[in-house]
């Protein structure tokens, strides 16, 4: 087991799918965030779910609400109020519209780990998978600065910080559900696995 915690991001509008995409069954689970938390909870020790209102879930889980001190909604509000709320060192996230990151690719970020680093992320030709990797607390101040500014570009954070990138060949487990077209391809794969 991995001792390091592990967050799902959950809190988000879903606008491209049009409804609430942690809440859509997925492999035999009544929703997609069930099934991420029960599946990361047998790769890591202490597992989160970084959500807006726990009462949409009919699960039992660590639910973190974000801070109702703004009406944002992007990952920065996420990272501020797990940060508070965890209060570790590093925290390893991953989004929860992204079911086939597995444990190979979770064991690979966990390796690249190193104390010169405040971030670990995953890369692929597609580009930098902001949601998938280790950040450090050293972020705080300018996940807060962001937050302040109203600028919640993961990707400037991340090029603006001592960010390990790590490359993978293959874009295919890091497959993003942003819209039906992207749930109806992984119930797809599902039905090959
Ligand atoms: N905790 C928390 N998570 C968020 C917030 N906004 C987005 N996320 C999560 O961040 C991840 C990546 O965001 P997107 O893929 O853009 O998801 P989204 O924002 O719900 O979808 P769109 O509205 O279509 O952009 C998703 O897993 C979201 O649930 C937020 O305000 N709070
Ligand atoms: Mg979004």
């Amino acid at each position: 087991m991995i001792d390091m915690p592990c967050v799902i991001f959950a809190g988000g509008k879903s606008s491209r799918m049009g409804k609430n995409k942690a809440l859509l069954p997925f492999a035999g689970f009544n929703t997609l965030a069930e099934y991420q938390y029960k599946r990361l909870s047998k790769i890591f020790s202490n597992v989160s779910i970084s959500c807006k209102d726990k009462s949409v879930f009919s699960f039992d889980a660590n639910f973190i609400e974000d801070k109702k001190v703004s009406s944002v909604f992007a990952p920065t509000l996420g990272f501020v109020t797990v940060f508070d709320t965890l209060g570790t060192e590093k925290i390893f996230v991953l989004s929860v519209d992204t079911p086939f990151v597995s444990q190979r690719e979770i064991e690979k970020i966990i390796l690249a780990d190193n104390a010169a680093a405040d971030a670990v992320i995953a890369k692929t030709d597609e580009g930098v998978q902001p949601l998938c990797g280790i950040y450090s607390k050293n972020l705080q101040a300018k996940f807060l600065q962001m937050l302040h500014e109203n600028n919640h570009k993961l990707g400037y954070l991340l090029k603006n910080s001592k960010t390990t990138y790590v490359y993978f060949p293959d874009s295919k487990p890091f497959l993003n559900m942003n819209h039906p077209k992207d749930y109806q391809k992984a119930l797809k794969i599902l039905t090959h696995y």
